[in-house]
């Protein structure tokens, strides 16, 4: 469970986010939707503590961050560009990236390319990938070691119709093993079809919940 307690960000003079509250529970699936500049992005890089909250506080699972924990411990992220080493395949990017938290096995990273639609044998590099497959590649990375909160901005990007349904199937399993899902997406689609809760995000205020 993730309690966000009236957090404000400010960044130098300006409020991103304004006195947010909410409460995210295991196993559902919340979608950020908001106008560009809305501050989706942001409350993602707050809630993967990548920014710091100037007032209120962000609690996971009990943890504060910033306090106790710098990041929560069990998480998957997937904002803007995808940090995938260009230079390397998927399937080498997923095992160097399996050496830090030693929680994923090969069949793990097998089993999650496959998931996302790409082909398990693919030695290209990552930088021989069209768009489409960055981004798939990027939703195996955020996936592939089962964490218990996964934060992705505008998922469905760039992908093709197929993949995207696939990706859909994706997140909701996820979600059925118990994931926090929170997504931002312009996708009304992907809101409407995947997410139990709707948050509209206006000037960094949460506007409306359904
Ligand atoms: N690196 C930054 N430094 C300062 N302000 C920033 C930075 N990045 C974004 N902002 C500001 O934070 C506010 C929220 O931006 P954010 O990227 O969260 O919007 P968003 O809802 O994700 O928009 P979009 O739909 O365009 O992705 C905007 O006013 C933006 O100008």
């Amino acid at each position: 469970m993730i309690e966000v307690k009236n957090i404000t960000v400010k960044i130098k003079k300006e409020t991103i986010l304004k006195d947010v509250l909410y409460i995210f529970e295991a196993g559902k699936i919340y979608g950020l939707r908001g106008r560009n500049g809305a501050g989706k992005t942001m409350f993602l890089r707050a809630l993967a503590g990548l920014i710091r909250v100037s007032s209120g506080r962000i609690v996971v699972d009990g943890e504060v961050l910033g306090e106790n924990i710098d990041f929560p411990p069990s998480l998957g992220l997937l904002i803007e560009n995808n940090n995938l080493a260009p230079e390397f395949s998927l399937t080498k990017n997923l095992k160097l990236l399996s050496q830090i938290k030693k929680v994923a096995t090969d069949d793990d990273i097998e089993q999650t390319i496959a998931r996302v639609g790409l082909a398990t044998n693919d030695s290209r590099k990552v930088a021989k990938f069209s768009l489409g497959m960055k981004q798939r590649g990027a939703i195996a990375q955020a996936l592939f070691e089962k964490p218990s909160l996964i934060l992705l901005d505008e998922p469905t990007n760039a992908i093709d119709q197929k993949g995207v349904i696939q990706i859909r199937e994706l997140l909701a399993e996820e979600a059925q093993r118990g994931a926090t899902i929170i997504l931002a997406s312009h996708n009304l689609e992907d809101l409407t079809l995947l997410a139990d809760k709707i948050i509209d995000l206006s000037d960094g205020e949460i506007v409306s919940d359904v």
